[in-house]
């Protein structure tokens, strides 16, 4: 399977051949990461895992590090310490493989400017070697489902910020990865794309795919993440599930949003 996507200013093939089947057993393991992007860390001592089957759901405020964490787990950033693998590989042991694994949504879509979504299709399934017949026929579903099937020949400039969005979606999900890791999905999709893909992430799910998903839509989050991690100044500040975050609060009623503003400020108090 296979995977294209669009990092900063140019485009960056994450990428490459990976395994079909629905038993996908994928395990990423964050451990101890300390990272960021210069000497002075954002990222302090983290660690988390996504199973197969599994999402989760990276909480935290403008600059708490989800990001950066996502940048790691993609190969963006290189950890300063602590490790971070997938199925018991790092990047270093095996690029190919790792990324093979790997299917990344960014916050904001980027395009090839000179290509349409039909040469951004196709090049998905060309750069990974998807076999074209069956990613074809996954793609005219997707596309469907995005209302994006009479656009094939239109280029980026014409398409609004949601219709790159969606084709970023679109291009990530016709790979079949084996974990999905989605930087902040819904900030630029309408009610029904949203539905839509929440649809779809859990139809990935049951085939086994393991899920990280960064947002900042908590009540959302809630009712669809099975596990939170909630980042706090580049630390987890507490993970688990809705109820064992509850349990640790003290609150079993309490919604994801008190959760975390309540936990946040409990730090800063402390402070
Ligand atoms: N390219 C970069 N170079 C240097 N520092 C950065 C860079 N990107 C982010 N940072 C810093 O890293 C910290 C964490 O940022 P990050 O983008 O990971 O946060 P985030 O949780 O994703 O926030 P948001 O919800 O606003 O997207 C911030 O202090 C930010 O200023």
């Amino acid at each position: 399977m296979v995977f294209t996507t669009v990092l900063h200013e140019t485009y960056v093939i994450i990428c490459v051949i990976g395994l079909k089947g629905t038993n996908l057993n994928m395990t990423l393991k964050i451990n101890n990461l300390t990272g960021g992007y210069s000497r002075i860390p954002v990222l302090k001592d983290i660690s988390f895992e996504v199973g197969d089957g599994q999402l989760v759901g990276l909480i935290g405020l403008n600059g708490a590090g989800k990001s950066t964490t996502i940048n790691h787990v993609i190969g963006l950033l290189v950890p300063q310490k602590g490790k971070i693998t997938i199925d018991g590989n790092t990047l270093m042991d095996d690029p190919q493989n790792y990324k093979s694994k790997i299917a990344y949504i960014p916050e904001l879509p980027v395009l090839y400017p000179e290509l349409t979504l039909r040469e951004h299709l196709e090049l998905t399934m060309m750069a990974y070697g998807l076999e074209t017949t069956s990613a074809w026929q996954r793609a005219r579903v997707l596309l469907q489902t995005f209302r994006l099937e009479n656009k094939l020949d239109w280029f980026p400039a014409k398409f609004s910020k949601g219709m790159r969005q969606k084709v970023m979606i679109v291009c990530a999900f016709v790979t079949q990865a084996k974990l999905y890791v989605i930087d902040e999905p819904f900030l630029g999709l309408d009610p029904l794309a949203t539905r839509d893909l929440l649809n779809l992430i859990a139809a990935e799910k049951k085939r086994g795919a393991g899920i990280l998903m960064s947002t900042h839509v908590l009540d959302t989050a809630q009712e669809y993440c099975d596990h939170f991690v909630l980042l706090h100044e580049g630390r987890v500040r507490a993970q688990g599930t809705l109820e064992q975050l509850r349990d640790l609060y003290g609150d079993l009623n309490a919604s994801l949003t008190e959760l975390y503003l309540g936990m946040t400020q409990d730090v800063n108090g402390n402070e």
